[in-house]
């Protein structure tokens, strides 16, 4: 579903360059939930803003369902990001002014969808988070953990085939942190949405079917789920 065929990413620094990717090759089968765990500086985050579009590498390809991105302009991104990628940020990224049910339909309404269909898929998409009780409240009104489950609902409100979670616990404590990796791990198996999710936490990517470290750029060890978490 994901396939990074010997990805770099090198940024100038001064008179300097600095290597944030090296000649990374993954793939990630459809349905498959993988981490990349690392130091802060490691390139986690250009991983994740390289695969949604929002970065280009410098070299190697990046191929999403079966399509390469190589040649891909910034329309082609967009429309992929539209319809087969969710992503979830570190800060949540909700916009302040509008409720949570408002923000959950925004990728639906720039797509142009049916003002009915929207709002029957947002009500089941909140209910799926747990936050339909609250879907008038804005983000302002709504705890750290529950601003998260919203982003979700945002993020998986379109079906997307891929989520992109960068950091998702990062601004949380460890027990909404936990609440929101089993809602994640749950959601997508569900969905049979493929899943990459970067992180400091050891504990985040304890939810993965296997963690990626990552160090310099690259990817230096896999490590599996542990055996007796694998069915749950
Ligand atoms: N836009 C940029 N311009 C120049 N250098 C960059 C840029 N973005 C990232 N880097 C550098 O690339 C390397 C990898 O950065 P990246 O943000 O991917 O790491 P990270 O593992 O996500 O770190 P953190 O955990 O602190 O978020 C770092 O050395 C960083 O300074």
């Amino acid at each position: 579903m994901v396939t990074l065929i010997h990805l770099s990413k090198i940024y100038p620094r001064g008179d300097a360059t600095v290597a944030a990717l090296q000649d990374v090759s993954l793939d990630v089968q459809r349905g498959e939930f993988c981490a990349f765990i690392g130091p802060s500086g490691c390139g986690k985050s250009t991983l994740l803003n390289l695969i949604a579009g929002l970065d280009r590498p410098t070299s190697g390809d990046i191929v999403l369902a079966g399509r390469s991105t190589k040649e891909w302009s910034s329309v082609e991104w967009t429309a992929i990001r539209r319809e087969t990628i969710g992503i979830v940020f570190q800060a949540f990224h909700l916009v302040h002014g509008l409720t949570a049910e408002e923000n959950v339909a925004l990728p639906l309404l720039l797509r142009g969808d049916d003002r009915r269909v929207i709002a029957a898929r947002v009500e089941e998409v909140l209910e799926m988070v747990g936050m339909r009780g609250r879907r008038r409240h804005r983000p302002g009104e709504l705890s750290g953990g529950e601003q998260q489950r919203v982003a979700i609902a945002r993020a998986l409100v379109h079906r997307p085939r891929v989520l992109l979670a960068d950091e998702p616990t990062g601004n949380l404590d460890s027990h909404q942190g936990a609440d929101i990796m089993a809602l994640i791990r749950a959601l997508a198996k569900a969905g049979d949405q493929t899943v990459l999710l970067v992180t400091h936490s050891a504990h985040a990517a304890g939810y993965a079917d296997y963690t990626w470290r990552m160090q310099d750029g690259r990817l230096v060890a896999r490590t599996e789920r542990a055996a007796e978490l694998v069915a749950s």
